[in-house]
């Protein structure tokens, strides 16, 4: 796909999200997805390799949680793989202080490969190769503000883990894949003493799948 067509669908693609990225971000996303198709030939780190589906669940569907981390300062990453949805967002929210962090080596590698790249808008992206388990300090975790996921846990276990990587103040985010309802979520929430701050239903832009993102506060 040239970079005409990936711009033109990452612009229609945010528009329809509601969300909107500097003008120098399609360009550096469409170089992202050069990075990562390539890599994927030798090193397994996704599953969609077709192009236009890579735009839509990998990219856009980070960029859809923008909302959710607007006005954060540092934002973790956990069991974010190819970086997803850390990179975009740091591309496109460049003074965010982001921090990757998966416990496959392979995938850390490409993450720190492409952080490396000049030009994409990664630098000072954090990749770190760890099992998250909880504990921030001994595994080289920093809190922070956003605390977020993508097809990592169910939410039960995501709610379970997530807070002790909270800063001050700071929100878990949970990416979810099918919509769960405002009780459903509230009760999860109050489970482990946390409050239910914000639910939202989206779709993506071009297959429709739905999507839900929901954040949550200690
Ligand atoms: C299905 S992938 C999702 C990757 C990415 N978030 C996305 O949406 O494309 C789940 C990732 O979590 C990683 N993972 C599983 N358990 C983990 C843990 N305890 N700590 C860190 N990473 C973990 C796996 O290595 C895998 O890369």
């Amino acid at each position: 796909m040239d970079n005409a067509r990936f711009g033109d669908l990452i612009g229609q693609g945010c528009r329809a999200l509601g969300v909107t990225v500097g003008e120098d971000v399609p360009g550096r996303l469409h170089r992202l997805m050069g990075e990562l198709l390539k890599w994927n030939a030798k090193v397994n780190l996704t599953a969609i390799t077709a192009e236009e589906e890579v735009v839509e669940k990998h990219f856009l569907d980070s960029l859809a949680v923008l909302p959710e981390v607007e006005g954060a300062g540092s934002v973790l990453d956990v069991g974010a793989g190819a970086g997803f949805p850390g990179l975009p967002l740091k591309m496109a929210r460049p003074s965010l202080a982001v921090t990757v962090v998966d416990a496959v080596g392979k995938k850390v590698g490409y993450v720190k490969a492409v952080v490396a790249v000049a030009g994409l808008g990664l630098t000072g992206t954090k990749a770190v190769h760890t099992r998250a388990e909880g504990k921030p300090e001994a595994e080289g975790l920093p809190r922070a503000d956003r605390v977020i996921a993508r097809a990592f846990m169910d939410l039960p276990d995501w709610l379970d883990l997530a807070p002790a990587y909270l800063a001050e103040g700071g929100h878990v985010v949970a990416m979810l894949g099918k919509a769960l309802s405002e009780d459903e979520l509230k009760a999860q929430a109050e489970k482990r003493g946390l409050k239910l701050v914000s639910a939202r239903a989206y779709r993506l832009p071009f297959s429709g799948a739905e999507r839900q993102v929901a954040a949550f506060a200690k």
